[in-house]
């Protein structure tokens, strides 16, 4: 039987290697987090909720909800486009510091010559409508200011991600995900319209059903290589204050593994909002099933109630692992705290930073400075700090369809072993092979006209690094590559990619984007998606053969 305890820290797992002193220095990183890292990631959330709050009352101070501002803004950034020259200037990309992008990705095309387009102001929500339920953002806005204002009118964007600092833009151009992605697929099947500015500074709405369908479809996935994103309108749908949570614990030497494949893989009712599978080792798991409730409901008597969010309660991995011990529970909890479940502990990511965090004393004292800031933590980290990273940690998202879930378990179990495992099954959605995005069954004949396929997050050391074993990152991340692009899965670009263009372009659907690429002149201008995702980016190379393409 696989223990039950928590070994989710580098430093509680039982280790062979002999330490270096990068080991320690990690260690002692975590006193300058405690001291220096928090109290300013405290005081910068806090100004950043001022300024979200003065952004926010533009919606309702100013007659048309500041969207004449935001006309200004784009007209701006269009003037801008128009004035780079193209025998000059190097690739558009915006002007978002890399280290305030949440992913691992490589973002070296930002620290060579490159166009920048500032988005910096783009942090208002511009209509809030209640009634046609539809909100229309900006890309800088964050899932967290979302929520702030539609959650007291009982309304939400239907796929919300764990992690409330991620952005609208970056969602939209790249890959989101929530745990009711089950039933609404990724954050970008929700988006109504989109608003861009091309190459040539031209600005168009694209939608579903208008003349740039090509371009709405293009854009998930395309990691802003096809135009620049200036608003998005989002469909909202009703939701209740209260969550009614179920924790199902899963255990089994054997059988494990294939039983919370056989769970996830279900076909859940309509009342149920979000599902996600928590793997902590090979023999222990606990589903999380949230399910729409009433007010009435969640405060009658005998009713138990959980405010997860506040600082001194366990973290929330940690907490649903209770059901291991005591058996299937089920709570209430205020939607904004479910909502927002893993983000004082990043997952668990934060206990590879602050490897106590998670103990009850740290949380009562200093739990309300949590999380720490992630663009603090990869500015104040040396070259030295991220290339160890980079080796011991593994920081992947993967999609498999749900019926090679059980496979994609044993094999991470055989040829990765790491530990926790998220997982969020999430719904994929047939548009014609229009998106790069196309899943296993991806034709007319489809039934459904989609296929249920689940989101593998790891984010750990693998068992090899902690017992001192040769672990070669960049081989185990190909040896999984390989396994998706084989059972028709695909890669998330949160992650370092160590696949080749034609592999890339075997996980992923090339024709439509580069018809788009072609179509709306992104080649010459922005960097294509392939090598905004590649670990090593020969730039001239890159640029040579962009123009020669122009
Ligand atoms: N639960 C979830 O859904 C999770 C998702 N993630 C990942 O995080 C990413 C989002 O992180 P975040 O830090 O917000 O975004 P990033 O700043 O990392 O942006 C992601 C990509 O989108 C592009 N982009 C962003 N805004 C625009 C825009 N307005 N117009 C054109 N392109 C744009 C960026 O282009 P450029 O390179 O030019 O800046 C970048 O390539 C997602 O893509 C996802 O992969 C991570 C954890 C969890
Ligand atoms: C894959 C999953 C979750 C991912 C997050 C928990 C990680 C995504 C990005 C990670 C980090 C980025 C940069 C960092 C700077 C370093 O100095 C320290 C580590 C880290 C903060 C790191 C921590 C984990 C992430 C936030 C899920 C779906 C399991």
């Amino acid at each position: 039987m696989v223990g039950n305890q928590d070994t989710t820290s580098f430093s509680t797992l039982p280790s062979k290697r002999k330490k270096v002193w990068m080991d320690y220095l990690i260690q002692l990183r975590c006193i300058f987090i405690i001291f220096v890292v928090l109290p300013i990631s405290f005081v910068i959330r806090f100004f950043k909720y001022v300024g979200d709050k003065n952004a926010e009352t533009y919606l309702f101070i100013d007659s048309d909800g500041g969207q004449s501002k935001h006309t200004s803004r784009v007209e701006k950034v269009a003037e801008h486009m128009r004035k780079r020259d193209p025998y000059k200037d190097g690739f558009v990309c915006t002007s978002r510091n890399p280290n305030h992008s949440i992913g691992m990705r490589n973002l070296d095309y930002k620290r060579v010559r490159h166009f920048e387009v500032d988005l910096s102001t783009f942090r208002s929500i511009i209509r809030f409508d209640k009634k046609q339920m539809i909100i229309k953002v900006e890309p800088m806005v964050t899932i967290s200011q979302i929520t702030r204002i539609t959650l007291p009118a009982s309304l939400s964007i239907p796929v919300v991600s764990e992690l409330g600092d991620l952005t609208v833009g970056g969602l939209i151009n790249g890959f989101g995900i929530g745990v009711s992605s089950f039933k609404y697929g990724s954050f970008s099947e929700m988006v109504i319209s989109m608003e861009i500015v091309l190459a040539d500074g031209q600005v168009v709405i694209a939608k579903k059903d208008n003349e740039y369908s090509d371009l709405f479809y293009g854009v998930p996935w395309s990691l802003g290589t096809l135009g620049i994103l200036v608003s998005a309108e989002i469909k909202l749908i009703r939701v209740a204050q209260y969550m009614k949570v179920t924790y199902k614990p899963i255990k089994g030497d054997a059988t494990c593994l294939r039983d919370v494949s056989e769970n996830l893989c279900l076909t859940y009712d309509h009342t149920i909002l979000g599902i996600e599978g928590i793997i902590y080792n090979p023999a222990n798991a606990v589903i999380v099933i949230g399910e729409y409730c009433t007010l009435l409901e969640a405060t009658r008597a005998g009713s138990v109630r959980n405010s997860i969010g506040w600082w001194f309660k366990p973290w929330f991995y940690q907490h649903a692992k209770k059901a291991l011990d005591k058996g299937q529970f089920t709570e209430y909890i205020p939607i904004k705290e479910y909502y927002q479940r893993h983000r004082r502990s990043y997952f668990w990511g934060c206990k590879l930073i602050i490897p106590f965090a998670d103990r009850w004393w740290f949380r009562y004292v200093l739990g309300w400075l949590m999380p720490p800031n992630i663009f603090l933590l990869k500015t104040t980290q040396t070259e030295a700090m991220r290339n160890y990273y980079h080796s011991k940690l593994l920081i992947q998202n993967v999609l498999v369809p749900n019926h090679k879930l059980y496979d994609a378990l044993k094999f991470i179990h055989r040829e990765i072993e790491i530990y926790p495992i998220w997982i969020c099954p999430i719904r994929l959605f047939y548009h014609g092979a229009k998106t790069m995005v196309c899943f296993e069954n991806n034709n007319d004949t489809n039934r459904y006209n989609s296929q249920v396929y689940s989101n593998i997050g790891i984010c750990h050391a693998p068992a090899a690094v902690t017992r001192g074993d040769v672990f070669i990152s960049s081989e185990v991340v190909k040896t999984l590559e390989d396994w998706v692009i084989e059972n028709h899965g695909f890669q998330s670009h949160l992650g370092v990619t160590e696949l080749s263009e034609r592999n890339f372009w075997r996980m992923f659907n090339r024709e439509h984007y580069e018809q788009c690429r072609a179509k709306y002149k992104s080649v010459g201008t922005f960097l294509d998606v392939y090598n905004k995702c590649k670990k090593e980016i020969k730039f001239d190379e890159v640029e040579q053969s962009e123009t020669l393409r122009n």
